[in-house]
């Protein structure tokens, strides 16, 4: 029967006897050499190079009778992350190969090694490393990373004003508050909303008042300790934890505060727009358990402030 593969004939090929070079020198050689990885041995006391392939050789240079640290590394002595004490066990025996990734530091790129103590042909103890080049993987696993640590920065900053959203005010009060609850110290929580902002955006228009809020922010930050989490709650308001600050501090701060504002003026498109704001603050009570009784407290001193005609700080107090 006929199969569907069409068969072609080939002109007979006198037989050539193939050497059997699978076991012989030359042929551990054409592999080794042929390798797309390094391998070197060296000695496990001296460090001396004893050999290295091909792959090796076109990168470091020739053995030359230098140690793995020299020509690898082009350092003055062994390697601080020289993984040789990994490789063999207290009582002398081989340990399993040691696998770790590692940025070289003269060709910058990164290698996973494979590690292992062997016996060299004259008997010593040596070093095997065989090494691939993960450079791309690394690269886009990096990349992965700090698009990562970028989108989580993201996830708790306010766009326009740069300063930690309402998300990241509860994430990081919430640990503050628990410290203070759990060591017994003092914390004063202020709120902030700036005044008759409406009439910015509509005198000056948006993007006006998208100044303001930047520049009310800078000056903010540049009125508090590092340690202090100030965060846009959204809209005007604001509000700032104060870690380890009694009730008067607070005062005090908001004071300070209004009148870092009140003497602001936000330069735009020629314009200086003025600004003020009003304040609501209160302290960490005995009974307070979350961030919300503080919050709840604060938001009331600063309705009041409101109510009063704005431009002023006023304490709720708790119980
Ligand atoms: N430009 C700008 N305006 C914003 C932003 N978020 C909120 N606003 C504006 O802020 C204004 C807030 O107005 P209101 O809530 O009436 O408060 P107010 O005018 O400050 O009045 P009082 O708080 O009572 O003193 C509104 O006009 C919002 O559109 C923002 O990101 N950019």
């Amino acid at each position: 029967m006929r199969s569907g593969i069409p068969s072609i004939n080939l002109p007979a090929q006198p037989e050539k006897p193939v050497p059997d070079t699978s076991t012989s020198a030359e042929g551990l050689q054409a592999v080794l050499d042929n390798l797309d990885a390094l391998v070197y041995v060296s000695d496990f006391e001296t460090h001396e190079l004893l050999y290295m392939n091909a792959y090796g050789r076109r990168i470091w240079g020739s053995i030359d009778g230098r140690k793995c640290w020299q020509a690898l590394q082009d350092s003055d002595g062994p390697c601080s992350f020289c993984t040789n004490d990994l490789l063999v066990a207290d009582d002398g025996t081989a340990n399993a190969p040691h696998v770790w990734e590692f940025q070289n530091q003269l060709d910058q790129r990164w290698y996973q090694c494979r590690d292992q103590a062997i016996q060299w042909t004259d008997g010593r103890l040596a070093r095997l490393e065989i090494a691939t080049d993960i450079t791309e993987r690394k690269n886009m696993e990096l990349a992965l990373h700090e698009a990562h640590e970028r989108a989580r920065a993201a996830a708790f900053e306010d766009e326009l004003t740069r300063l930690r959203n309402r998300r990241a005010f509860f994430e990081f009060g919430n640990q503050l508050l628990s410290r203070a609850l759990r060591q017994q110290s003092p914390m004063a929580l202020i709120m902030m909303d700036l005044d008759h902002f409406k009439q910015v955006n509509d005198t000056h228009g948006h993007e006006a008042g998208d100044e303001v809020l930047r520049k009310v922010s800078s000056t903010l930050g540049e009125n508090i300790r590092d340690y202090d989490i100030l965060a846009r709650m959204g809209g005007e308001e604001f509000a700032l934890l104060l870690p380890e600050t009694t009730e008067q501090e607070a005062l005090d701060t908001a004071h300070r505060l209004l009148s870092a504002l009140t003497s602001l003026t936000v330069g735009y498109r020629g314009c200086a727009i003025q600004i003020s704001a009003s304040f609501g603050i209160t302290s960490l009570g005995r009974q307070d358990q979350r961030l919300e009784d503080l919050l709840h407290r604060a938001d009331r001193a600063l309705y009041r402030s409101k109510e009063l005609g704005r431009c002023q700080v006023n304490l709720d107090a708790p119980l």
